[in-house]
């Protein structure tokens, strides 16, 4: 559905992103993160063909953006969501993108449901919030209902409940063999949401791999009757021990098989053994931190 082959981008000597590669299938929502600047934006902004790429290429369907006899119909974007005009209601804005894409006024009270704005919908954009003005930007991008959605930080001024709803409404499009790429610095919301990684630091890719893969277990916290002597144990067959919250030894890289069988072979008694979950921060910063 979307290929992206070495796409890179070159303001004046500095390359802002470098030769990014990857793939999106339909059926699946990809999580793209990285740091401020990391050139989330502007590889969203190449393939979506608002920014013309240095190098490269970003296909949709086999095709350059820009070359869709109706990019609206199959590509939803959501990158700049105060590119609006202020003056207009919500109704007038989406009626006119809806005749641009040769989509009928009726779609525009169903869009206007979908994200929850029938109330706001007569009155000017200038006094929206942003979560009204995203939720807006969200509406226009559905008005086609087209397959492939693009999202650049799509919970920017949601609250919680707005963000549950972002969620929910994502995960539905997938569920029906839709393509969703959303941006969020918010790394807690992703975890949740989607089904892929491509983490990018520095405009390079750093990982891109499904997110249980890449946030399996990293280690074992046990806590035992005597932890000083479990820790000596530990050591002495090798493990690095550090000493975590309440009492509980951390052992970093270490299944709970391999710890519990330190444990039995001394008759060290244990009253908890768990797998530490690598968290999605710890991740980020460990990936992009060399970058
Ligand atoms: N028009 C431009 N001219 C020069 N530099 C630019 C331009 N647009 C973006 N950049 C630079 O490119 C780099 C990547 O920016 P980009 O907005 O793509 O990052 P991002 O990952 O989306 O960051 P953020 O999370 O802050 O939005 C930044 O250093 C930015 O300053």
């Amino acid at each position: 559905m979307i290929e992206v082959s070495g796409l890179t981008k070159q303001y004046g000597s500095r390359t802002v992103v470098d030769d990014v590669s990857f793939a999106l299938d339909p059926g699946t929502v990809t999580g793209f993160l990285g740091p401020n600047g990391a050139g989330k934006s502007t590889t969203m902004r190449m393939m979506t063909g608002l920014v013309p790429a240095t190098a490269g290429t970003a296909l949709v369907d086999g095709r350059p953006y820009r070359e869709l006899p109706n990019p609206g119909a199959v590509v939803g974007t959501l990158l700049d969501a105060s590119a609006v005009h202020p003056g207009r209601t919500g109704r007038t804005h989406l009626r006119l993108l809806a005749s641009a894409i040769g989509v009928p006024a009726s779609r525009v009270e169903e869009v206007l449901g979908l994200v929850g704005l029938e109330d706001a919908a007569r009155r000017r954009i200038g006094g929206y919030s942003l979560g009204m003005r995203q939720r807006l930007g969200i509406a226009g991008a559905l008005l086609a209902d087209p397959p492939v959605l693009v999202f650049d930080e799509p919970a920017n001024g949601l609250d919680p409940e707005g963000i549950r709803w972002m969620r929910d409404l994502l995960r539905g499009h997938a569920a029906r063999g839709g393509t969703v790429l959303l941006s969020s610095h918010l790394l807690g919301e992703v975890e949740h949401t989607v089904d892929r990684l491509l983490v990018i630091g520095a405009g390079r890719v750093v990982a891109d791999a499904p997110v249980a893969d890449l946030l399996g277990a990293d280690g074992t916290a046990v806590h035992a009757a005597d932890p000083a002597a479990l820790a000596r144990a530990l050591e002495a067959a090798g493990f690095h021990v550090q000493h975590g919250a309440d009492g509980a030894l951390v052992v970093p890289g270490a299944d709970p098989g391999a710890v519990g069988a330190v444990a039995a072979a001394g008759g060290h008694v244990l009253t908890d053994l768990r797998p530490v979950q690598r968290g999605i921060e710890d991740l980020f910063f460990q990936l992009t931190a060399a970058a």
